[in-house]
Parts: structure tokens; sequence; C-alpha cells
């Protein structure tokens, strides 16, 4: 059984349909992500799970147990679900040990205490009790809130673009810690976020969203090696599309040459192998275009983009076509120059052109 399952979930705002056959599991202990450009929907589903929404067509179950359908919705409160929001939203006039202890105010005080001391050890901010949320860092706070969330041993968390803001630099660190302590917590969670690092720092499973669907929910390594369609290879990490023609199981003939491939080339969205002789387009990320002073290969720099350890180039091909081009910061070109390139992919993906 699935700890949080949803099932053809419709959402819709008036006539609006902003959720649209959502179909989802998460396994408990799991820790998933959902990552979509601003307004696809995300916060919108995650609403409906948490039960702030009503949902026109499927269902949500959690544990089995149905929680929302359109005739039926349990309330939010009695969903046993932990929430942490991109604002933290601590109470300003309560210590950090209150905080913490506000979902187990039931609880007697001993165990309370106990349950406190434990969430402050695991979110490493023991000592803090006494603090007051503005004596502490946004990091901080936001760990605070997760003891919070996590305090009364919820069935599940959601957490609704948590570090969006905090500083770019400490997003994916803090990202990793919270996946730290929710495995340790043992907690099945889910996120929301458009940051594709953050998602990928904290996932073990990722849903790409676009317009109210869910293009692809897989495992980061998928989501990124193995896109389901064009919209998840281009969301997710940068590249462009050339055309191609296949030769062989392996190969495919393309304006750079002849590249070949570790596995047979399978075509993205039904997975089968591609057709020999057929047309693609062929998906090349930054890695894949390998700056070599020695190849006869060359390309325009048209754009660069400094990145500290390295440089983005777009590159203009004999075509007029670009691609991209990851190069150490020490091979600093100029635009317009014309630089060696070569092909270097292990993963090849293609899509049947249209
Ligand atoms: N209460 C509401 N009433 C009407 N429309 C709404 C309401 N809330 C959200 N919407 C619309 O629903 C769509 C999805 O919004 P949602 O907030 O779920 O997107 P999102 O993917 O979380 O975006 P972001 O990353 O910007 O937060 C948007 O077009 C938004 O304008």
């Amino acid at each position: 059984m699935f700890r949080l399952e949803l099932k053809a979930v419709v959402q819709r705002y008036g006539a609006r349909t902003v959720v649209n056959g959502v179909d989802l599991s998460l396994a408990a202990g799991r820790i998933a992500c959902l990552l979509g450009p601003s307004g696809c929907g995300k916060t919108t589903l995650l609403r409906c799970i948490a039960g702030f929404e009503p949902i026109a067509g499927g269902e949500i179950c959690i544990d089995g147990k149905r929680v929302s359908a359109p005739d039926h919705r349990v309330a939010a409160e009695a969903r046993q679900i932990g929430m942490v929001f991109q604002d933290y939203a601590l109470f300003p006039h309560l210590d950090v040990s209150r905080n913490i202890a506000f979902g187990i105010r039931a609880l007697p005080a001993e165990a309370r205490a106990a349950r406190v001391a434990e969430l402050l050890q695991l979110v490493g901010l023991q000592g803090y009790g006494a603090a007051y949320p503005h004596e502490l860092s946004g990091g901080q706070q936001q760990r605070v809130a997760l003891a919070r969330a996590l305090a009364p041993r919820p069935q599940l968390v959601l957490l609704d673009e948590p570090f969006s803001s905090l500083d770019v630099d400490l997003r994916e660190r803090i990202a990793a810690e919270v996946r730290d302590i929710l495995k340790r917590e043992g907690a099945t969670a889910l996120l929301v976020t458009h940051d594709q690092h953050e998602a990928f720092a904290m996932a073990d499973e990722v849903g790409v969203m676009a317009e109210g669907t869910l293009r692809q929910w897989d495992t980061p390594y998928n989501i990124y090696h193995r896109p389901r369609d064009r919209f998840v290879a281009d969301f997710v990490g940068q590249g462009a599309f050339l055309p191609g023609r296949v030769v062989d199981a392996r190969s495919v003939d393309i304006e750079l040459g002849r590249l070949r491939a570790a596995e047979p080339i399978v075509c993205s969205r039904d997975g089968a192998l591609c057709e020999i002789d057929s047309q693609v387009d062929l998906l090349l990320r930054p890695d894949d275009v390998v700056h070599d002073d020695a190849s006869d290969l060359r390309a325009e720099v048209v754009q660069k983009a400094f990145r500290g350890a390295d440089i983005l180039y777009t590159l203009r091909l004999a075509s007029g076509r670009e691609v991209l081009s990851l190069v150490p910061s020490h091979h600093n070109h100029a635009l317009g120059e014309l630089i060696g390139i070569r092909l270097d992919a292990d993963h090849v993906i293609a899509f049947r052109s249209d």
C-alpha cells in the first residue's frame, strides 16, 4: 500500500482546470518533489493533498484511506499532515521550543519535552530552545519550521517552496540537510519547487508538471537522462536539439558528425528503439559538446556565461543552429571567435521528428 496515492485528480478554479488528471503514488519513507514552471499547478495540487482545496475529479488516498473525492473531503486537520511553507510561518512570540511543541500540546509535559529535545537535536539546534525566531538565521528558522511539522509524527510532510527565501548558495546545502533530517525521521514527504537543483538534491522521485498535468514521475537520474518528452528535456537541465538520422542501433548522424552511443538509442516517450534511417531530434546537453583545440570541427562563440569553474558557451554551427558547451573557465574565448569542438555523449536522448 502507498502512503500517498492520487488517481486522476482534477481541480478547477471556476471554469479553469488547474490540475488535470494527475496520477502519482509515493511509498512510505520516500521523498518526492513536484517540479515545474510558475503557474503549472504545483501548489494547488499540494493544497488539494493537504485538504485545503476540494477536488473536481479523481481521488486522493493516504495510507489507503480516501481523504478527497469530488463528493468527500476529510478536514485538513484530520489528515495527520505536517506542512512547511516558504515563509516558515513561525510564531514570533513563542521561543523555539514552544514553536516546535505547538502541534503536540496535548501530550503530557514530560513526553512533550522529550520530543522537543529529540527534534532540536535532529535539526542541529541543541541549545537554541529558548531563542526567539527573530534571533535565528533563515536556514535555522526553516529547520525550526521543519521540526515543528515533524513533532506530531505526521503520516506525510508537505513542503511548499521551503527554501525560496534563502540565498541561492544556501539552498542546495539546506535542501540536502533537510533530506537527511527527513530520512533520519523516516518521514514521507512531498516538496514543491521550481528549482531543479533543489529537487535533485532532495528527492527520491521527481514529478515534472506542466499546465496542470504530470509529464513524468521518475527518479532524478531518469528525469535528466531519460526525459519522456521535449518539455521535460527542456525544463530539466540545459541543452539544444539537433536534427539527425539514425544509422544503426547505436549511431546517429548529425551536423557534428556521427554520434555513437554506449547503449542502443531509444526514442523517448514510448521507449521503443529508434528505427534505422528514421529522422530524429537529438538532445545535446552542454557536457556532450567538448571544447578541443585539436578538432577540425569549428563553431562560433555567440554567447558566454561565466560560472566560476566553467564557462557556458553558446556556439553557432555552420548551419546556423546553436549548441551549448560547458568548458573549464581557463579556456576563455571572445565572442565571434571560432573554437574547436567534438562530441562526447554517453547518453543519447532522441525524439522522433514530427
Ligand atoms: N485561489 C485561486 N483562484 C483562482 N485561480 C487560482 C487560485 N490559486 C491559483 N490559481 C491559478 O491556478 C494556476 C496554478 O497556480 P499554482 O499556484 O498552483 O501554480 P504553481 O505551479 O504553484 O506556481 P508558482 O511556482 O508560481 O507558485 C495559476 O494560473 C494561478 O493563477
